[in-house]
């Protein structure tokens, strides 16, 4: 069993649920991998009952993925340090801004040869006014590295078998092969790239625009109007990899982790429900997604902050005008009615990343 590879998933929201009914079905697959998945559970009583039990006995998680059964393999764990002690693939599935607490708990308790995988989309302010890739926050913490997995996979419905396709980053070829056995299903296709960073990005800025989207829909703006924010947005997603991660491709923006995802999310998603709601009802982002996401988290508007203290410190707001303008709206000091005004004049930009 000792030399079998030990798979941990870190997060068990909806997309931590979800992949996980994939990455357990592929543990029982595989001969080269330990049957046994664990899932690390952030422990909550649900009526009277701990979330891991509920999931340990019923095999459902009945709050972040009801009506979906999980594979008997994989396991709920509370303690975090016990999930991923002895695992050799670290599977990273938590809302971003929790990231940070979950690597303090885990350094120097894991094995030094494990290797990463960030599902997670945002960032996290930097020392220096800058932003970091969470990717490289895991990897500078745990001293190991981290590949990441992006696309257009609404967590519900890669939990239904639905059809997509999925975007892997990883810098080295022999590993991708052992990162896409452990993803790929039937109804989840998986392309490995080697342009980690521009991958990453993609995923997380694409949650910005997505608020965008849900700001036009609450504005009962229309389709051509919602369009515009979807191709404006892809145009500030490329310009800021451009900027600001030289060297990477633009052809990673027409796999599932660029376009595909930005519409997937620009029309499905969690961001663009909930900014809709903002719009037409006038309560905070905050109150909407308590009452609209039971416990689920956005990630959108804390991207746009995060992405925001960046452009502001480098001058660089007037650059990115619809990133800036979506920023401004979710903490209000922009009224939505104003997001067009705002987004009207677009400033040029020469690319230099190349196919
Ligand atoms: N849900 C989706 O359709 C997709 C989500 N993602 C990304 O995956 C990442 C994780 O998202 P989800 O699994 O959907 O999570 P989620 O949005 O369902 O969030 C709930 C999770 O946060 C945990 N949590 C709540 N409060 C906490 C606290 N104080 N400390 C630690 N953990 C806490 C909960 O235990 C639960 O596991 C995000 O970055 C998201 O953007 C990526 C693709 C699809
Ligand atoms: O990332 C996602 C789909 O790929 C999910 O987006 P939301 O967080 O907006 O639901």
């Amino acid at each position: 069993m000792a030399d079998k590879i030990q798979v941990c998933i870190i997060g068990s929201g909806n997309w931590g649920s979800a992949i996980a009914k994939i990455v357990g079905a592929n543990a029982t697959k595989f001969p080269e991998f330990d049957d046994r998945v664990n899932m690390y559970v952030y422990e909550e009583m649900i009526d009277g009952k701990k979330l891991t039990e509920i999931i340990n006995t019923t095999h459902e998680n009945i709050k972040y993925l009801p009506g979906h059964q999980l594979p008997p393999n994989v396991v709920a764990v509370p303690d975090i340090v016990q999930a991923a002690a002895t695992a050799d693939i670290l599977v990273f599935v938590v809302p971003h801004q929790f990231v940070k607490n979950f690597c303090a708990s885990l350094l120097g308790k894991i094995k030094p040869t494990a290797q990463a995988i960030s599902l997670i989309k945002g960032f996290d302010k930097a020392e220096g006014g800058g932003i970091d890739l969470i990717s490289h926050i895991i990897t500078r913490h745990l001293k190991i590295p981290c590949s990441v997995l992006m696309g257009a996979n609404l967590a519900n419905e890669v939990a239904e078998g639905k059809f997509c396709e999925t975007t892997i980053g990883c810098r080295d070829i022999k590993y991708g092969k052992v990162l896409k056995d452990i993803f790929q299903a039937d109804h989840f296709r998986v392309s490995v790239v080697d342009d980690v960073d521009a991958t990453e990005v993609c995923g997380a800025l694409k949650n910005i625009v997505a608020c965008g989207a849900g700001f036009m829909d609450g504005l009962n703006s229309g389709d051509n109007a919602k369009a515009a924010v979807i191709r404006i947005g892809l145009m500030e997603m490329i310009r800021f990899v451009d900027i600001f991660y030289p060297g990477s491709k633009l052809g990673t923006f027409f796999e599932s982790c660029g376009v595909a995802d930005l519409i997937t999310t620009c029309y499905g998603g969690r961001n663009r429900k909930v900014s809709e709601a903002f719009v037409k009802t006038g309560k905070s982002i905050a109150e909407l997604e308590k009452e609209m996401l039971g416990g689920q988290k956005l990630q959108g508007p804390f991207t746009a902050e995060e992405v925001n203290y960046m452009l502001k410190n480098k001058n660089m707001e007037d650059k990115f005008p619809l990133f800036t303008s979506i920023h401004k709206i979710c903490i209000g000091e922009l009224k939505a009615t104003q997001f067009v005004e705002s987004i009207r004049n677009q400033p040029d930009h020469v690319l230099s990343l190349k196919a």
